[in-house]
């Protein structure tokens, strides 16, 4: 079993034990307290030169506790002061130490709009997405059916939220194509191994449609790093780590993209 794998089946198991607490149509009236989804992808394609969807990020399974003094909001602050374009908060609790009052916290802090970054099994999770005020969600193509992916994705276009899909090869770029979303990332992680390589990037940046925003994620260290992915065409960049070990976060985010 990979990692993806353990953490899939602890997700299905969580959401049926929260469903049962919360109906769509309960979430869906909480969501109504929430101010109007902020576009996502509007704001990746509005930013001039290199634009950032920064990532609140305390730990994760591959490296641990990466900031141990986590503090959302403040990061949030940071982030837009430093330029990113975007905000992605990590929601889940068991392996990345995320939680929801995360994204709630760091939205009210910030005018970005925010990704809730979770791994999705059920339209179900869209709703409570929506009700804590996310603005877009995130499809993980390696991790459901065709169906699944579908249903997921109409579920956040009728709420007005923008869908990030994330893919790893050609193979799941291709089924990534077959949905109305047009915000693909290229994850150069492998979910199964943690290795990783931004030849990912290199080589699906050249198969995407023309009109697509295309976001390279995951890895990525350095102003050089973004450089390297520009010389291949991509512009829009995905970065937890690297900038939440940064004493200074805002610094970090400003010497990244500036
Ligand atoms: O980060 C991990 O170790 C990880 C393991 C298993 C599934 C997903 C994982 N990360 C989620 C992400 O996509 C990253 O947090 C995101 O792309 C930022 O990556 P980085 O800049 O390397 O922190």
């Amino acid at each position: 079993m990979t990692m993806l794998d353990t953490i899939l089946a602890t997700k299905r198991a969580e959401v049926a034990d929260r469903s049962a607490r919360a109906s769509i149509a309960a979430l869906d009236a909480r969501a109504t307290e929430q101010t109007a989804p902020r576009g996502f992808r509007a704001a990746l394609d509005a930013k001039p030169g290199h634009a950032l969807i920064a990532e609140i990020k305390k730990a994760s399974p591959s490296k641990g506790l990466i900031r141990p003094d986590f503090d959302p909001p403040a990061h949030a602050r940071a982030y837009q002061a430093g330029g990113a374009a975007c905000l992605s908060v990590l929601t889940d609790v068991e392996y990345f130490q995320g939680a929801d009052d995360y994204l709630v916290a760091a939205r009210q802090a910030c005018d970005l709009p925010v990704l809730r970054k979770d791994f999705n099994v059920d339209p179900w999770q869209v709703a409570e997405a929506r009700s804590l005020g996310a603005d877009a969600i995130l499809i993980i193509v390696a991790a459901l059916s065709n169906a699944q992916m579908a249903e997921i994705e109409a579920a956040a276009i009728e709420r007005g939220m923008d869908v990030l899909v994330e893919v790893h090869d050609r193979a799941e770029l291709d089924r990534a194509l077959n949905l109305k979303s047009r915000l693909i990332g290229v994850n150069n992680r492998n979910l199964k191994d943690f290795t990783v390589s931004f030849e990912r990037t290199y080589e699906l940046v050249g198969h995407a449609p023309a009109g697509c925003t295309f976001v390279a994620e995951s890895g990525l260290t350095s102003r050089a790093d973004l450089d390297a992915m520009a010389q291949h065409g991509v512009r829009c960049f995905l970065i937890g780590e690297a900038l939440m070990r940064h004493a200074d976060v805002e610094a970090a985010t400003r010497a990244m993209i500036a």
